[in-house]
């Protein structure tokens, strides 16, 4: 059970998604999801490798587009957006991808800086910098302002990473397997962070992972996606307590086999 208290206004859905569906020629990835992701919540979308996990970011992000069913995102259909409206969209959501690097030759202060100064231009010296000490507070590493990339641990360059997009305010955050290639303990910090985020900034977030740790800690309601649909929807006890084949044997795998899949 996810320890931490989620504040959730279920009567607020920032992203709805309804009978959605994305085939690739012949491949049918996605074949009817339904998804209400509400103010508040972090939903975890669960499945094995080649599942449509990415592709179901990227229809939300604007992307790519469906080929049937609609993708509202705080109150606006993505695919009838045009280029300025979605890249106005886009501002309002945070994408904490594996390969956001950091900019190796800059400071963790240009580091952060970097998205203000390109994204909110006339912004002062001033704010950008109380910008960058807030956010590097809020995901408590003040003392690295000064460090280059290279000498952070590798769960302190994920901070920074995900400090980078917060400090843009994302009303939603999207993670994209935030605790890959991650040891144990890195993950666990990783994930209280997401928790922290999540009650620091408000923000409503999906997060996709196969990590079944990371699902347990983080969400408030996992989703289990199976043959392109969600099989499943609940709290981790619900979704795991099933007599469903396929579940079982993701969950077997993952924690009585220790596989990462
Ligand atoms: N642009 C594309 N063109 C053709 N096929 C694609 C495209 N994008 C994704 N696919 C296919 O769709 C399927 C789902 O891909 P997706 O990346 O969403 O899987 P995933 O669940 O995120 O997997 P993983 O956990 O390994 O990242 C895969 O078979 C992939 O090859």
């Amino acid at each position: 059970m996810k320890k931490h208290i989620s504040h959730i206004d279920r009567s607020t859905a920032v992203i709805s998604i309804r009978d959605l569906y994305k085939s690739f020629g012949s491949l049918h990835v996605l074949k009817g999801i339904d998804l209400d992701l509400f103010k508040g919540e972090n939903v975890v979308v669960l499945g094995r490798s080649g599942t449509g996990k990415s592709v179901l970011i990227k229809i939300i992000s604007g992307l790519l587009k469906p080929d049937k069913g609609t993708v509202q995102v705080l109150g606006e259909e993505v695919d009838k957006l045009n280029t300025k409206e979605l890249q106005a969209l886009r501002l309002k959501i945070g994408f904490s991808f594996q390969n956001s690097a950091l900019y190796d030759s800059m400071t963790v202060r240009e580091n952060l800086a970097f998205p203000l100064t390109r994204n909110k231009p006339g912004i002062s010296d001033d704010e950008v910098e109380e910008a960058v000490k807030q956010v590097l507070e809020d995901v408590g590493l003040s003392q690295a302002i000064n460090q280059m990339p290279s000498e952070l641990s590798g769960g302190q360059r994920k901070r920074i990473g995900i400090a980078r997009t917060l400090i843009l305010r994302p009303e939603i955050m999207l993670y994209d397997e935030p605790t890959a290639g991650l040891d144990p303990i890195t993950s666990a910090d990783i994930n209280s962070l997401i928790n922290e985020v999540q009650e620091l900034y408000h923000t409503s977030s999906i997060i996709i992972t196969h990590d079944l740790t990371c699902a347990k800690a983080t969400g408030d309601r996992i989703a289990v996606m199976l043959n392109g649909q969600f099989n499943k929807m609940g709290s981790f006890e619900e979704v795991f307590d099933s007599d469903n084949d396929e579940i079982n044997s993701f969950y077997n795998y993952n924690f009585i086999e220790g596989g990462s899949a």
